[in-house]
């Protein structure tokens, strides 16, 4: 394993240093014929485009950007971040190799993240002025929270937390904008390793817990409850909580987008009152620590982590790496033969983790040769539709 540490300046990792993935890696996912990538370039983010302009009063500026945006993407080349962009050094130094060049040309993992950042320019997030800050995916966001039903477990049923952390990952609000619409019914999981999970939480202590989180909303609810079983039970000493630090892949789960949930629970009855005044508390005394770093929204695997989030990881109990996006960054977005062993690709990671994931794009591994026939042999869209899970782990 080695790591590269950024010698001062940007605090995040240059992209040509950090962890190596294992030798003899394939080639990274992009936009070719029946890549997912090309599904996502130009029937999701076309429409996401037009969804967000639609559905804001925003004025001629943010209206031109957006339709500018929209052009590029489907028949321009990729331009940097505007002048004054807070982070344009940043990017520039990031995006060196694929400026310039056609959005299909640059890798799935990197421009998707990319667009995110460029539809937050385009609605004058990060400019001050009456756009400045305000949530473009915020609309979306609230409705499913609104109907989210929350079902606290009874004390001492811990098995349905993993499941339901897991599932929560099927509202994910990307998935509106698809032409298929979004994942109807179970699968099952593909690869369940919850015991091993508990079986390392319960190994001894105390532990500390790193949950990086994925969706807002029904997803983050449920990864309240299961933050609020580990704290209460004593299962860990302290949990630290990832969100991301401004809106990305439309409903990841931002400090705003938390604080919305401490509500919810607050609102509701019973035990579910009593998990938000105990998560709060644990907030204020510290057990329970939010972090939002800005490599959260990076458009690279974590194998070029920076080293402070390194050694963050590196300190954990476990961590677990919540939905398809983080499992992608952290397998690394390659065409993995499917059972290529997850402890495998996951040997640079710098502790314990585990990952729990519905299946919305193209990577996977750690599935046994049995489960991927069968899967194969279903026919249907079983990588991408988000109806199969998988709990994996590496101790
Ligand atoms: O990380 P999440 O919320 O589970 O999924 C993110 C996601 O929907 O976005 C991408 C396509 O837009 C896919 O990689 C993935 O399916």
């Amino acid at each position: 394993m080695t790591r590269g540490v950024g010698p001062g300046g940007d605090p995040l990792e240059s992209p040509s240093r950090g962890f190596a993935p294992p030798s003899g890696e394939p080639e990274p996912l992009g936009n070719g014929p029946g890549d997912y990538g090309r599904r996502v370039l130009r029937e999701r983010t076309p429409t996401l485009i037009t969804e967000v302009r639609d559905r804001h009063p925003y004025g001629p500026e943010q209206r031109r950007a957006l339709d500018a945006l929209l052009e590029e993407i489907a028949s321009g080349t990729m331009r940097p971040l505007g002048e004054g962009a807070p982070d344009r050094a940043r990017w520039d130094h990031w995006g060196a190799a694929y400026f310039g060049r056609p959005w299909a040309d640059v890798p799935f993992l990197w421009w998707e993240s990319y667009f995110y950042r460029r539809l937050l320019e385009a609605v004058g997030f990060f400019t001050p002025g009456p756009w400045f800050w305000v949530d473009p995916f915020e609309y979306w966001k609230s409705a499913e929270l609104r109907d989210a039903t929350v079902a606290v477990p009874a004390a001492g049923e811990r098995q349905a937390l993993l499941p339901a952390s897991l599932w929560g990952n099927q509202a994910d609000l990307g998935f509106l904008f698809g032409a298929a619409g979004g994942p109807d019914a179970s699968g099952g999981l593909v690869a369940d390793d919850g015991a091993l999970v508990w079986s390392a939480l319960d190994a001894g202590g105390p532990n500390h817990v790193g949950v990086v989180a994925d969706n807002a909303g029904r997803e983050l609810l449920a990864d309240l409850l299961l933050i609020d079983h580990l704290l209460r039970t004593g299962l860990a000493a302290t949990v630290t909580l990832h969100l991301k630090p401004h809106p990305y892949y439309v409903s990841d789960a931002t400090t705003a987008d938390l604080v919305a949930c401490l509500r919810r629970l607050a609102a509701a009855d019973g035990e579910a009152a009593a998990v938000e005044r105990r998560l709060s508390e644990a907030i204020g005394t510290g057990r329970l620590r939010l972090r939002a770093h800005a490599f959260s929204c990076a458009p690279w695997s974590y194998h070029h982590m920076p080293a402070d989030l390194a050694e963050e990881f590196g300190d954990l109990t476990l961590t677990i790496m919540k939905g398809d996006l983080n499992y992608r960054r952290l397998v690394g977005d390659r065409a993995w033969p499917p059972t290529t062993p997850f402890a495998e690709v996951t040997a640079y990671f710098p502790g314990p983790v585990a990952a729990l994931r519905t299946l919305k794009s193209d990577v996977v591994t750690g599935l046994d040769a049995a489960t991927l026939s069968s899967l194969e042999a279903s026919g249907g869209d079983w990588r991408t539709g988000g109806a199969h899970g998988l709990i994996q782990v590496r101790r």
